[in-house]
């Protein structure tokens, strides 16, 4: 039997320990009825004869369903027995040898944790690859921890299907959003569940969305802007602008409208957690932008579900300074935002007057950005955007990244309708990381769309106005 990729949906992993009574080849019938696509026998305490004794139940199953069985490490059962093939790890057997002994027909499947073993894998033949352990698992003691970044890259550059493995469960399996991966590969929250039926039901339907799912997704915390230029609304604006999916967590009400903010109602840290939780149970986003978040509990609330769910492409923009030089935070809450939000973030986009605040550096020119990007890039290891203009330039921002500098020159636009342009910037880019663009390439092309939100000359207001951010719609015209 050749693989077809479709059968590494959810793959169940068997484990004897939860037999508690009943026989393995009626779990792996209940796995299969919820929804299983391939089943792998994976018993390590069995003597051979046991281990084929059971694996020739479960296969009778198998076969009644019409769902490939693989066997766990034993090249010469597979053989013995004519299962659908085996899957073996880095201290097995070795893949040629194994293929020599299977011959084409059957299915071999390889365990990878980086790159490397990922390359040679495909280079041998093999079928397709199980990337982990993702999560912390019990149920292999000596797994290797490999890195969702890693799982990513191996999807992106091997050409072979890939499933990913290792304490997977019904929560953090939505955390797969936007990697390109064909399967999860699962033992315990499958076995060890109370109703194996519906555990594999539920992970079935959330791998399907996954699996099959193009559209990125993009989580937007920041306050509301009841003018609609900036805040929570012009983010939505630049994400839907920029072709991904839009979602927000609100972490203040402002009254306020292009001549100034009138009040400010803040919500509690516990209604913003809640909405966090709502958000990435469900649609797991693929990149985050952070506004202005200016309340100490907020801010650690924030900090606390970006770690639980472990989000990824984290664009903050530390709004604390208004144009004017006037701080718009207390001391407590920057200091909050420097020891939990900025060592989670990806990206920071401080403009010249918080990039003085944060560095403690005076920025009077070029040479002087340079120097403050690095300090704060150092400090709290994440890349840093430091936006130009300020009377030192015209709108030419640096990106300091792993010790290098890149310029990002702006074209100036005689528009003084400029509100809201830092979250635009922001939201743009956490956009294009969502569509999968390396920074670089965000920062570029989010650039590229606020100049022709400026340039498209909305005026609206009786002060400062918003940009229209939906002029790439006209081209539709
Ligand atoms: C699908 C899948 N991926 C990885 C493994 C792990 O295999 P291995 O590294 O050989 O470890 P053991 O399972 O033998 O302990 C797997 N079994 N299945
Ligand atoms: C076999 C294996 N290989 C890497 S992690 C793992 C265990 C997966 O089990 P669980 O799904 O219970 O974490
Ligand atoms: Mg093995």
């Amino acid at each position: 039997m050749k693989l077809d990729k479709k059968d590494l949906l959810l793959y169940g992993v068997t484990d004897s320990h939860y037999l508690n009574g009943r026989k393995l080849c009626e779990l792996v019938e209940e796995a299969i009825l919820g929804g299983a696509t391939m089943i792998q026998i994976r018993e390590k305490e069995m003597s051979h004869e046991e281990f084929k004794q059971e694996a020739l139940e479960v296969q009778e199953v198998c076969q009644k369903y019409h769902v490939p069985l693989l066997i766990n490490d034993d090249v010469k059962l597979c053989k013995e027995i004519d299962a659908d093939g085996v899957h073996i790890g880095q201290d097995d057997l070795d893949l040629k040898e194994t293929r020599k002994l299977l011959g084409e027909d059957k299915i071999i499947g390889v365990s990878a944790h980086n790159m490397k073993e990922a390359k040679k894998a495909y280079e041998d033949g093999a079928d397709y690859l199980g990337v982990g352990a993702i999560f912390s698992t019990q149920t292999k003691n000596d797994a290797q921890d490999v890195s969702m970044n890693t799982l990513n890259e191996i999807c992106q550059k091997v050409d072979i299907p890939v499933v990913a493995i290792g304490g997977i469960n019904q929560v953090n399996v939505l955390e797969f959003m936007g990697i390109n991966l064909d399967g999860v590969a699962i033992v315990s929250s499958i076995f060890g569940s109370e109703d194996i039926q519906k555990a594999s039901s539920l992970l079935k339907d959330k791998i399907q969305r996954i699996v099959s799912n193009k559209m990125p997704t993009c989580l937007t915390i920041a306050g509301s802007d009841s003018s609609g230029g900036a805040g929570i609304q012009a983010d939505l604006k630049t994400m839907l602008a920029n072709r991904v999916y839009a979602m927000s967590v609100i972490a203040a009400l402002t009254a306020q409208n292009t001549t100034g903010v009138d009040a400010i109602y803040d919500v509690d840290a516990s209604f913003v957690a809640s909405q966090m939780d709502s958000v990435f149970t469900d649609i797991y986003p693929m990149a985050v932008k952070i506004g202005m978040v200016s309340q100490k509990e907020v801010i650690l609330a924030i900090s606390e579900k970006l770690k639980q769910y472990h989000a990824r492409n984290i664009v903050v923009d530390p709004v604390m300074v208004a144009t004017s030089g006037a701080k718009l935070i207390s001391d407590e809450a920057i200091d909050t935002l420097k020891e939990n939000l900025f060592p989670l973030a990806t990206v920071l986009t401080p403009n010249i007057p918080e990039a003085e605040v944060l560095s403690g550096l005076k920025i009077n020119n070029e040479k002087e950005m340079l120097e403050a990007a690095k300090y704060i890039g150092d400090h709290y290891h994440c890349a840093v955007l430091l936006k130009g203009g300020h009377q030192i330039n015209d709108a030419n921002d640096l990106l300091y990244k792993e010790e290098k500098y890149q310029w990002f020159k702006g074209k100036r636009i005689n528009n003084n309708n400029t509100h809201g342009t830092g979250c635009t910037l922001s939201s743009a880019i956490a956009s294009y990381l969502a569509r999968g663009e390396n920074l670089e390439n965000a920062v570029k092309k989010a650039k590229d769309y606020i100049s022709g939100a400026l340039a498209a000359m909305l005026d609206l207001g009786q002060g400062q106005g918003p940009m229209d951010h939906g002029y790439v719609l006209d081209k539709k015209d």
